[in-house]
Order: C-alpha cells, then structure tokens, then sequence
C-alpha cells in the first residue's frame, strides 16, 4: 500500500529558511507525525492543521528540531483537545526525552510522569510494528552523536527515513541490495565537514543504484544553490505532497 509524506520542514537544525526536519505520513485517514520539533507547531498552522489531527507521533531522538515542540503539543492535546498523544518512541530514549528535555516545563500537578500526558508505546530495534493497516514500522539504529541513541526506521519495509545519521555507505547499500529498499529520505549536510551528518559529498559517493533512490532532506538554507550538483538524487521539498511505496 502506498503511503502519502508531507514534510512539515526539510530544513536541519539552524535553518531558517525552512522548519525543522519532522514529517507527516498519511495512510488513509491516519497521519503519523515524524519528530516534532521546535518549529512543528507553527508549520502545523501554516498548513492550516492542529496537533488534533495527528494520530501519534514517533520520535527518531532527542535533539530540539526532532523534539523541542513535543511540549506544546503535549499541551494543547491536554488543555484543549484532552486527549493523549500516542508516542511511539525507542524504549532506551523514553527517560532521557522526560528527564533530560521536557520534565522541567511539564512537571506540575498532576503532571509527575511522562505517562501523564503522552500515551507511550515503547518499542525496540529491529522488531516491527504495525501502527495501523498499512503502515508498518521498523526502527533501525544509526550513529549519529557519539554515545547517544539515535534511530532510523523503515517504512512498509521499502522506504527508509533516516533519523539524522552519519554516513553509513554498508547500511545504504545492504538496505537498497538485498532489502529491496525503494526510497531512501536522507539527511544531508550540504557543506563539510558532516561529522555527525552525512554530507552531500559523501552521498555522491554511493553507486548510482543507490543514489537513484535518495530523496534529499534536513539541508542547509543556501539549498538552491545546489540544484543540479547532486545527480540523481533530488531534494525533498517541505509542504509538498508525495505519494511513496
Ligand atoms: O557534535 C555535534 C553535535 C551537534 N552539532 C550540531 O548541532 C545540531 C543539533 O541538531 P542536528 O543533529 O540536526 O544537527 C546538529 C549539528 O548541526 C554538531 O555539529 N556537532
Ligand atoms: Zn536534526
Ligand atoms: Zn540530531
């Protein structure tokens, strides 16, 4: 079955020239949200949606423009929808997105776990899960910041979202050569050194193969001054709708 993506933003974590690289995945009447970052909210609105639209949300790892506005969504789910989010999210980063990011605006009474606001669905590595007819999940562990757990999942098997991720040429090829991967959503550091990203040079390195299925995404603001420099591979755009698997 095929599912329809809409980036909220395509931007990494400094741009300004577009949102936060977090997602929508619609599957009929389903939309899951991938990350919620700081600008989520407003890119929400400016697509004329609210947090009361979204199904559950899933969560590659902690930094701000993946989860920085996890906490006016959980909010506004609250005090106004008074409902609680499902949050799919790896169970190794459940206690640090609570203790470490969003504990010290939430907590109040009432409000004392993270249980308490968001409905939360643990899940591990490499066992998939069904969130809903037609969208099956699979998280994929990938380095990204020394020392922290970071994830990529796959979609429906064929497509794979990288979490920001270092280059991972072996995970790339082993995905597209004998898991029948499709598309591919990368990250892409547009100017060196990527360190915890891939760069765009690095990505052009990979077998045409490969790249062919490279959706290009989380890039720097001076994007367009790259159109044409990166062969078949294209830039995702966010607002855009586009129809995958
Ligand atoms: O060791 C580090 C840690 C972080 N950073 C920057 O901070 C950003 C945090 O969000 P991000 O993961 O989208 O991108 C990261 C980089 O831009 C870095 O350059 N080196
Ligand atoms: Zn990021
Ligand atoms: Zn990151």
């Amino acid at each position: 079955m095929s599912i329809e993506l809409q980036m909220l933003g395509t931007g990494n974590a400094f741009a300004k020239n577009y949102h936060n690289n977090n997602a929508l995945i619609h599957v009929g009447d389903y939309t899951l949200m991938v990350d919620c970052g700081i600008t989520a909210p407003l890119a929400l609105h400016q697509l004329g949606k609210t947090v009361n639209e979204i199904d559950a949300i899933l969560i590659t790892h902690i930094h701000g423009d993946h989860v920085g506005g996890l906490e006016e969504l959980g909010f506004q789910m609250k005090f106004i929808y008074n409902r609680k989010p499902v949050l799919y999210i790896a169970s190794t980063l459940v206690r640090p997105l609570w203790e470490h990011t969003l504990s010290g605006g939430m907590t109040q009474e009432g409000i004392e776990r993270i249980e308490d606001v968001f409905d939360v669905r643990p899940i591990v590595a490499e066992q998939p899960i069904t969130l809903t007819e037609g969208l099956d999940i699979e998280l994929i562990q990938t380095p990204h910041i020394d020392g922290k757990n970071s994830y990529s999942f796959l979609v429906n098997e064929t497509i794979f979202y990288s979490g920001d991720m270092k280059f991972q040429p072996h995970l790339l090829e082993h995905l597209v050569y004998e898991r029948g991967v499709q598309t591919i959503l990368h990250d892409c550091q547009l100017h060196p050194p990527g360190i915890v990203h891939a760069t765009l040079d690095e990505l052009l390195s990979l077998p045409e193969q490969v790249r062919s299925t490279i959706l290009l995404m989380h890039y720097n603001d001076d994007k367009e001054d790259f159109i044409g420099k990166t062969k078949e591979m294209t830039f995702l755009e966010q607002h855009q709708f586009y129809t995958l698997g």
